[in-house]
Order: structure tokens, then C-alpha cells, then sequence
């Protein structure tokens, strides 16, 4: 009888255990932490306090602190460390993960510097193998709690996203899959640099027709970069997209949400970064995004004002007075 696939998990954030919860019910997983504190706390408590609380992790799920072994031990490589941090990762084991073994991203960044997906990292540092993402309006601790809720794997080749959906889904999470893995990605990398506008938005007590003018606003922009750069336009329509835009613009939980409110109420990006302990995507991508929009000519009025509170260069009150003077165009108009 041919043994289980082994699932590993590479970072033990709260989104990278998470899925390594999900994949450890359906089949044997492995979580690589670089902390060996937390390695040990999930191995042998089943808890991960620092990023989950006081959650109950499957008793099954074992956990490393070494990522030579992890790297042995993948039939199916997850990478779930912030965007910035996938190449360092993967660069320590580029030799050690098996031949064909494909990988999955969790991240929501672009690189800082070469402005690539984390996809186009992964390919770079392991090339060879079937790469692709897991995304989806999927905030972490909701999942963790088992409220329902539904993702996308998205592979270039469909019958290798087909074989990986069964490893994450359950009954109430429902796992999809996409062939548009530059759609899928943009998706989750574009929509947090929206829910910061968002977040903005909450902390100025902006009303509801104004939150609503951003969300859809801001998936016209996302839309129209992702066209521009090769995209289904379709695809920002789907749950990395809208789907993903909405849960994390409207969701307190949100990191990224939580980044705009903090600065609406005055705190510097040093102190609301500080203050939040966890990633924040959004804030480093802001800049690299909006590189690509202008090279792409490509008009983003969010983002742009986005990346010049970020920057430190306009207030959050300045910026949502600055998108009063974007003409309105033809709606119908995506690119
Ligand atoms: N949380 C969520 O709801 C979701 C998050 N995502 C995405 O998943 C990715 C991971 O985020 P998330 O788990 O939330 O992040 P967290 O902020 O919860 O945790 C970050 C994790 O990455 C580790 N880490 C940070 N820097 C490095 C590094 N240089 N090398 C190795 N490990 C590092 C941290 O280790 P340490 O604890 O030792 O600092 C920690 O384990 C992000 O791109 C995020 O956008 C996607 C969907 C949902
Ligand atoms: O991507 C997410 C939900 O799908 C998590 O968003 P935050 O990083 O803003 O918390």
C-alpha cells in the first residue's frame, strides 16, 4: 500500500500553522518554525499562544525547528513565511527538496527590490518544480476556529491543483482551483494594500457609502493592473479577489486593516507596525506596486494614496481628501 503524502509547512505564523491544522487532519504534516521555542510548544503542547492564543492544534501535527529535515521530509512543500522572507527560506535548501515535489505559496507580498510574486521567487529558488498558491478570504483565526470557509489552489497545470485541493479541504472548508496563478496571486498582493485605504477609512469614520466607493474602486484598480500585466480580468471577480478584498477590508481582524486605523488615529507606520507584532503585507508592497502602475501606465488612485501615507508624505485625511479630486471616468472603462 503506498504510504500518506507528507505535507510541510514552511513558517509558523498564524496563517502558515493554520494550514498546517487543515493538511494535518487529512494527512501526516510538518510545521518548520525558526524559533525552537515554538517548534516545541506546537510538537508537544499543540499550541501556537504567540500567533493563535490559546487554540488546540491537532494532536497529530508535529513540528521542527530544523529545515534540512522539513525539506527531506516534503512530498508537498507549503511556504507560508512572509514574502520578503521566501527567498532567504528557500535558499538554505535548494538542493534538499526531492525532484518534482510541487510548492505552494501562502504568501501575499510582492519581493521587495525585484518586485517578483512569490511564485516567480519559488521558481527562481527551486527551479524545476510545479509551483502554485493557496489563497482565499481566509483570515487566519477564523479558520483556526473552524468557521466555514473557501480557498483557491491555483497551478498552472489543472491536474496538479486537482491532486492538492483534497490535502487542505474539509467539510467546512471548501478548497477550488484556478489555472490563473498570476490572477490568484495579484489578487491577495493588491487587496491589502485596499484594506489599508480601508482601515483608513474606519479610523476617519468615513460612512458606509464611502467604505463602498473604496472596495469597489479598489477592485477596479486591482483589476485593471492585472489585466495589464496578463491576468483574466474575470478572475479578480473570484475569491482571491472580491472575495479576498472583502474579508479583508471589512474583517477587524485584518492586519492590514488594522496598519490604516492605527494611522488614522495618528500613530507613525514605526508605531503602528510596531504596535500590530504581525506582518502587515500591504505596507512594503504599497510602493513596489505602484512602480509597476506607473510603468504598466496604469491609473491607481488608491494605491498612490496608500504608498504616500506609507511613505509619510500625506496624512490619511489628506489622502481621502486627495481622492475627491480623481476625475470620475467611464465605469465601464477596466483598462
Ligand atoms: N494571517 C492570515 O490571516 C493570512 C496570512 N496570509 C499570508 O501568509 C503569509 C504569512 O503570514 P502570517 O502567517 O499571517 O504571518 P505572521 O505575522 O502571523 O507570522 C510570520 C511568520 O513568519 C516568520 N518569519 C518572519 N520573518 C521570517 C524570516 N525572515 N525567515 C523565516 N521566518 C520568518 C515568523 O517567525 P517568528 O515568529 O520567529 O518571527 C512567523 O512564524 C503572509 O504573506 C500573509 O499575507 C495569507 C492568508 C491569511
Ligand atoms: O489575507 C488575509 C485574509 O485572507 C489576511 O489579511 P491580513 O494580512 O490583513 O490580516
Amino acid at each position: 500500500m503506498a504510504r500518506p503524502v507528507r505535507v510541510v509547512v514552511l513558517g509558523s505564523g498564524s496563517w502558515g500553522t493554520t494550514v498546517a491544522g487543515l493538511s494535518a487532519r487529512n494527512t501526516p504534516t510538518l510545521l518548520w518554525s525558526r524559533n525552537p521555542d515554538t517548534a516545541r510548544e506546537i510538537d508537544e503542547e499543540h499550541r501556537n499562544t504567540r500567533y493563535l492564543g490559546e487554540r488546540t492544534l491537532p494532536a497529530n501535527l508535529r513540528a521542527t525547528s530544523d529545515l534540512l529535515e522539513a525539506a527531506h521530509e516534503a512530498d508537498v512543500l507549503v511556504v507560508g513565511v512572509p514574502s520578503h522572507a521566501v527567498r532567504a527560506t528557500l535558499a538554505e535548501i535548494s538542493n534538499e527538496v526531492r525532484a518534482w515535489v510541487p510548492i505552494l505559496s501562502l504568501a501575499k507580498g510582492l519581493e521587495p527590490g525585484t518586485r517578483l510574486r512569490p511564485t516567480e521567487v519559488i521558481g527562481e529558488c527551486l527551479p524545476g518544480h510545479p509551483v502554485g498558491l493557496l489563497a482565499g478570504p481566509n483570515i487566519a483565526g477564523e479558520v483556526a476556529d473552524g468557521m466555514a470557509a473557501a480557498a483557491v489552489v491555483a497551478t498552472a497545470d489543472e491536474r496538479v491543483a486537482a491532486a492538492l485541493q483534497p490535502l487542505f479541504a474539509s467539510k467546512v472548508f471548501r478548497v477550488y482551483r484556478n489555472t490563473d496563478v498570476l490572477g490568484c496571486e495579484l489578487g491577495g498582493v493588491l487587496k491589502n494594500i485596499v484594506a489599508i485605504a480601508a482601515g483608513m477609512a474606519e479610523g476617519l469614520r468615513v460612512g458606509d457609502n464611502t467604505r463602498a466607493m473604496v472596495l469597489t474602486r479598489g477592485l477596479a484598480e486591482m483589476t485593471r493592473l492585472g489585466e495589464v500585466m496578463g491576468a483574466n480580468p474575470r478572475t479578480f471577480a473570484g475569491l482571491t479577489g472580491m472575495g479576498d478584498l472583502i474579508a479583508t477590508c471589512t474583517s477587524p481582524a485584518s492586519r492590514n486593516r488594522r496598519i490604516g486605523e492605527a494611522l488614522a488615529s495618528g500613530l507613525t507606520l514605526d508605531e503602528a507596525v510596531a504596535r500590530l507584532g504581525q506582518v502587515a503585507e500591504g505596507v512594503k508592497t504599497a510602493p513596489t506596486v505602484m512602480e509597476l502602475a506607473r510603468e504598466h501606465d496604469v491609473e491607481m488612485p488608491i494605491a498612490a494614496e496608500v504608498e504616500a501615507v506609507v511613505a509619510g508624505r500625506r496624512s490619511p485625511a489628506d489622502a481621502y481628501r486627495g481622492l475627491r479630486r480623481v476625475t470620475p471616468g467611464n465605469e465601464e472603462d477596466v483598462v
